[in-house]
């Protein structure tokens, strides 16, 4: 048997992984009383050890400071945000002003289109890729209706050419040509939630602004995922969610990115309220709402100080780790050794009984994978379920397994692999 096939080649991997210790920082599902594999961050990232701590403090001010705690203690909530910002910022490659944490993901993809899709006679399309997650399909539909369009018109979707499973650069640059001049957005995912496929979200800005139009990111799956480059790209806009890879808890807070070349744009409109109103006068309470500079000034209601705290666990995690790079030379390791051991489980069937449909080459996707199960897919997503590897279902036949460079170790994704094999052995 090859070495990369067996135990002790993980198990190596493991002991050179110089982010081996960062798993112990989260708490790993059980499964009959041993660690589950958890291929699930794609998801719902893993609860950082310390999340409790964080919760209980802001419990114990809550107890002790009741109202003052807005304003008083250590951390006064009234500035509580504004910590992580750095962190976040480094994640999106963004400068901090141009990041803010608020609402959910879906609200604040809306939020966002009210400041960004402004649809006349003239100029109404949105180009999006087809199949992008529904909330997103069901946010861009809602959005052309409301400005008085029919989606069917208003919205382009890119789909794959016939035979292929992801789509090409040059097909989505070629369709924003295309449709140039009625072209008010581009909204595309920075990686697809089905395919996994990881979007040239530089090369799509570029052709948007050519074509006289905005470029918006959906990085629920991107986002702490890949390094990314907000600002330098120039990308417009971009939302996403801090529940997946950036482990903030069940419905946890999301983030949005507004482009400093828009801070000063007075066409900008947005829906205003006073969370989002300058800081030094906030509490004058005037009429006339006076919007902070920069994206702070998109939020709109007051922090939800609770749900900050599960998130700051998480980032002072990501903040001991170095940053991005070392976190995605590790991701692009381990899903490759996932990749790796998938083909040699076809090679021992004699047939490709998993079939990956994301991308071969790395810079086309993150840590996901998306397995096409040739047999009968239910029962081995089930039979994995029932043997602790946790991964998710997409329908019709897609099983999603994403290691995650933070809490997975080479050795889950070769017990995953194991199996998957004892699973068609069934
Ligand atoms: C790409 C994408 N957009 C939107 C959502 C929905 O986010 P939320 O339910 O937090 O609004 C998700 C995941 O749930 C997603 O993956
Ligand atoms: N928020 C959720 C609540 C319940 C179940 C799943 C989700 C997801 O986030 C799914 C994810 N967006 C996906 O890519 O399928």
């Amino acid at each position: 048997m090859n070495y990369q096939n067996s135990l002790a080649f993980a198990l190596e991997q493991d002991a050179l992984d110089p982010l081996k210790n960062f798993r112990s920082r989260f708490l790993i599902p059980q499964h009959h009383g041993v660690d589950a594999v958890y291929l699930c961050g794609n998801s719902l990232g893993l609860q950082p050890a310390s999340a409790g701590k964080y919760l209980a403090d802001q419990l114990s001010n809550w107890q002790n400071l009741a109202v003052e705690g807005w304003f008083q203690g250590d951390d006064p909530w009234l500035n509580y945000h504004k910590q992580l910002l750095p962190s976040i910022a480094s994640i999106v490659g963004a400068q901090e002003s141009e990041v803010t944490v608020m609402n959910s993901l879906t609200v604040n993809l809306h939020l966002l289109m009210v400041s960004f899709y402004k649809p006349n006679h003239k100029r109404f399309k949105i180009i999006m890729e087809g199949g992008a997650f529904p909330s997103d399909q069901y946010a861009m539909e809602s959005q052309t209706k409301f400005h008085g369009f029919d989606p069917k018109e208003a919205i382009v979707e890119i789909f794959p050419r016939e035979g292929e499973l992801t789509l090409r650069t040059e097909d989505i640059i070629q369709t924003i040509n295309e449709h140039a001049d009625e072209l008010a957005l581009v909204m595309f995912a920075g990686i697809n939630y089905y395919t996994g496929q990881l979007f040239d979200m530089e090369a799509i800005a570029a052709a948007a602004h050519k074509a006289g139009a905005y470029a918006g990111f959906d990085l629920a799956h991107a986002a702490g995922n890949v390094p990314l480059k907000l600002h330098d790209w120039g990308a417009d806009f971009a939302c996403w969610c801090s529940y997946k890879y950036m482990n903030s808890g069940p419905g946890g807070i999301s983030g949005i990115f507004v482009h400093e070349k828009h801070f000063n744009n007075p066409e900008l409109d947005r829906f205003a309220g006073w969370w989002g109103y300058r800081e030094d006068k906030r509490f004058l309470m005037a009429p006339g709402f006076d919007a902070a500079k920069g994206a702070g000034g998109w939020q709109v209601s007051t922090s939800p100080v609770l749900l900050l705290a599960l998130f700051k666990a998480s980032m002072a995690i990501f903040d001991d780790t170095g940053g991005m790079g070392i976190l995605r030379e590790k991701s692009v390791a381990l899903t490759g050794y996932m990749e790796f051991l998938i083909k040699e489980l076809n090679k021992r069937l004699g047939e490709d009984v998993f079939k990956i449909i994301t991308p071969a080459d790395p810079q086309k996707r993150g840590c996901q994978l998306s397995v096409v199960c040739k047999r009968d897919a239910k029962a081995i997503f089930q039979y994995l379920a029932d043997n602790g590897v946790i991964g998710d279902w997409r329908e019709p036949d897609v099983i999603r397994l994403s290691p995650v460079p933070l809490y997975n170790s080479f050795q889950d994704v070769y017990q995953a692999v194991q199996q998957m094999a004892a699973a068609i052995q069934q």
